[in-house]
């Protein structure tokens, strides 16, 4: 891959490894400094008996080969990789205030204030994944992490791909509070999957649970995503459910264009234009 011929070729010796920092399916991320620079990074460990018995290898290199190659202040950086025998590195740029979703389940819930100026970051990284015709696919809140100033962070790419790829087979699996009718239903998506998943994530950052969810029922949740029966609590002001109505919309052709989300009223309420949106 391109990134071992321009980077130099790492390995574990290079690392001084650190508390771990969170878990995921196929494995751990740690705090590492790198010893010759001392720089400080997340260095996420994947197991390859776990990637095999899971098939996801080629998904991790397209995690690999997309995250490698973007440049945004609102997207987790992706420095390198390397392997040994049994593992996969990969060398992240460390969000030094951790993952968004404990920060949700420690409030509960997010002021208005600070879902719009999270969701104005998320706009500005999916106005540069969609101009580089990558599609996110799997918004949500356990794959964003929030960097020292509070600014949001996409931190994971592994249901990434660019656009013109359908692969519905390796989508339907987790949780489905998050994906659009075109995907259940399994037709053609193309990117405006994330303008529907970002209608979730304002929702969710909101209401602190996502509009479609039914603990005990995958076949409800799914039957309440394709008849987009939406009901939004009272507390949710009249621009932040105009918007939430705009992005949770059945035909993907008709939700709100990612250029219309930064001048709607209730992101320019609470971030004005053009100013930094880090939310501290
Ligand atoms: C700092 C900090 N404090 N706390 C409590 C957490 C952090 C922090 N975590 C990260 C993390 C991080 C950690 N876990 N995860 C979830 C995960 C783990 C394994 C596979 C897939 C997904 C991401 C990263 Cl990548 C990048 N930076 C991180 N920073």
């Amino acid at each position: 891959y391109r990134l071992s011929q321009e980077r130099k070729q790492w390995s574990l010796c290079d690392f001084e490894i650190g508390r771990a920092l969170g878990k995921g399916n196929f494995g751990q991320v740690y705090l590492a400094r790198e010893k010759q620079s001392g720089f400080v990074v997340a260095l996420k460990v994947l197991y390859k008996a776990e990637l095999a018995k899971s098939k996801v290898e080629r998904q991790l290199r397209r995690e690999v080969e997309i995250q490698g190659n973007l440049r945004h202040p609102n997207i987790l950086r992706l420095y390198g990789y390397f392997h040994d025998e049994s593992r996969v590195f990969l060398i992240l740029e460390l969000a030094a205030n951790g993952e968004l979703y404990k920060e949700l389940q420690a409030q509960g819930q997010f002021t208005e204030d600070v879902a719009a100026r999270y969701i104005a970051q998320m706009t500005n990284a999916l106005l540069y994944l969609h101009s580089k015709r990558v599609i996110h696919r799997d918004i949500k809140p356990e794959n964003l992490l929030l960097g020292l100033k509070g600014e949001l962070k996409i931190g994971d790419f592994g249901w990434s791909v660019r656009t013109g790829v359908t692969d519905r087979r390796s989508t339907l699996c987790g949780t489905l509070d998050y994906l659009p009718p075109e995907i259940v239903e399994g037709r053609r998506h193309t990117e405006k999957v994330d303008l529907w998943s970002l209608g979730i994530l304002l929702y969710e950052m909101l209401c602190g649970k996502p509009p479609f969810e039914d603990e005990n029922s995958y076949e409800t949740t799914y039957r309440r995503i394709i008849s987009v029966d939406l009901r939004i609590p009272n507390h949710v002001s009249r621009e932040a459910s105009d918007l939430i109505r705009k992005l949770l919309v059945y035909k993907s052709g008709e939700r709100l264009p990612l250029r219309r989300i930064i001048q709607h009223p209730f992101i320019t309420k609470y971030v004005p234009q053009g100013r930094r949106t880090s939310s501290r």
